[in-house]
C-alpha cells in the first residue's frame, strides 16, 4: 500500500507521523516495523497516527507505536511534533488543543516561539499503574518517597499513562545505560516492560537525563521520561517545581506543582520531510 508520510522529531527523539484523517491506516505489525526501520524502511523510533476524535470534546485522538510495532499509551516529545503536525497541515485553526490518546486526555499548546505545552496529565504511583511486582522488596525511602532496590539500584516507579523506571546516577555520560537499561527494561518485575530512565541532578532546577526506552531502546530525547524523572526528583526532595532537563537531542522543561496536579512539558517540535512509501 502507498503511504504518505512526514518525518518529525522533538529533541532528537524521531517519528513517522501518519495522518489518518485524510488516508485509510491499516499497517500489519510487520509493515510497521518496516516502517520503522532504519535501514529497510524510513526509520524511526515511534510512529504516531493521527485520527479524527472519538470523543465529542476532543479535537483527535493520536495513536502511539513504538518502531517495533508495539502500541503503547503515551509520548511526550511525540505529542508535541502532532500538535505542530495539525496545525502546519490546516487540520485546525486552534493553538489549544485537546487530544484524546490509549489512556489519557491532553491538552497542548502551540506557543508563539514554536515550541508548545503538554499538559501531560497526573503521575500515578500506584504499582498496578505500571504494572510493578513489588512483591518481597523492602523499599528505601528517600524523603518519605520509595526507592525500590531491583538488580542492585533503588529504582523509582513512575507511570505517566506509560511505565517508568527511574535511577539516580552521578554522570549520565559513564552511566551503564547499555547493559543496566536492557536488564530494567525487560526485568520479570516489570510484566509488561518499561522505560528506564538514567538522572543526574546538577542543581535543584536542572537534570541531565538518558533513557533506555521500552522497545526503542537508548532515544535522545523521552518526554514522558524527562516527567518522570523530574516527578520522582521532587518526591525525593532533591529538585524544585521547575526542572530544564538536558538530553542529549535537546532541552525540555518540566514543570510540576506536586500531588495530583498535571505535569506540564514544554519543548520544541521539528517537522524534517514529507514522503511517500509503498509497504
Ligand atoms: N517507548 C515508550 C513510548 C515513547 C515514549 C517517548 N518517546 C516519549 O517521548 O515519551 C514506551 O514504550 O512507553
Amino acid at each position: 500500500m502507498r503511504l504518505r508520510f512526514t518525518k518529525m522529531h522533538g529533541a532528537g527523539n524521531d517519528f513517522v507521523v501518519i495522518d489518518a484523517t485524510q488516508q485509510p491506516f491499516s499497517l500489519s505489525p510487520e509493515q510497521m516495523r518496516r516502517l520503522g526501520d532504519r535501514r529497510f524502511g524510513v526509520g524511526c523510533d515511534q510512529i504516531l497516527v493521527i485520527e479524527p476524535a472519538t470523543s465529542a470534546d476532543a479535537d483527535f485522538r493520536y495513536r502511539i507505536f513504538n518502531n517495533t510495532g508495539d502500541e503503547v499509551e503515551h509520548c511526550g516529545n511525540g505529542a508535541r511534533c502532532f500538535v505542530r503536525f495539525v496545525v502546519d497541515a490546516g487540520l485546525t485553526a486552534k493553538r489549544d488543543i485537546q487530544v484524546d490518546t490509549m489512556n489519557r486526555r491532553l491538552r497542548l499548546t502551540l506557543q508563539d516561539d514554536g515550541r508548545v505545552t503538554v499538559n501531560m496529565g497526573a503521575p500515578v504511583f500506584e504499582h498496578a499503574a505500571l504494572p510493578f511486582d513489588a512483591e518481597g522488596l523492602t523499599p528505601a525511602p528517600v524523603n518519605g518517597f520509595p526507592l525500590w532496590p531491583v538488580e542492585g539500584v533503588s529504582l523509582a516507579v513512575v507511570s505517566m499513562g506509560n511505565p517508568h523506571a527511574v535511577l539516580r546516577v552521578t554522570d549520565v555520560e559513564t552511566a551503564p545505560i547499555e547493559t543496566l537499561g536492557p536488564l530494567i527494561e525487560r526485568h520479570a518485575r516489570f510484566p509488561r516492560r518499561v522505560n528506564v530512565g538514567f538522572m543526574q541532578v546538577i542543581a535543584r532546577d536542572r537534570i541531565a537525563l538518558r533513557v533506555y526506552e521500552r522497545d526503542a531502546g537508548e532515544t535522545l530525547a523521552c518526554g514522558t521520561g524527562a516527567c518522570a524523572a523530574v516527578v520522582a526528583g521532587i518526591r525525593a526532595g532533591w529538585l524544585d517545581a521547575a526542572v530544564e532537563v538536558q538530553t542529549r537531542g535537546g532541552l525540555l522543561k518540566i514543570e510540576w506543582a506536586g500531588g495530583d496536579a498535571p505535569v506540564l512539558m514544554t519543548g520544541p517540535a521539528v517537522k524534517v520531510f514529507d514522503g511517500e512509501i509503498t509497504l
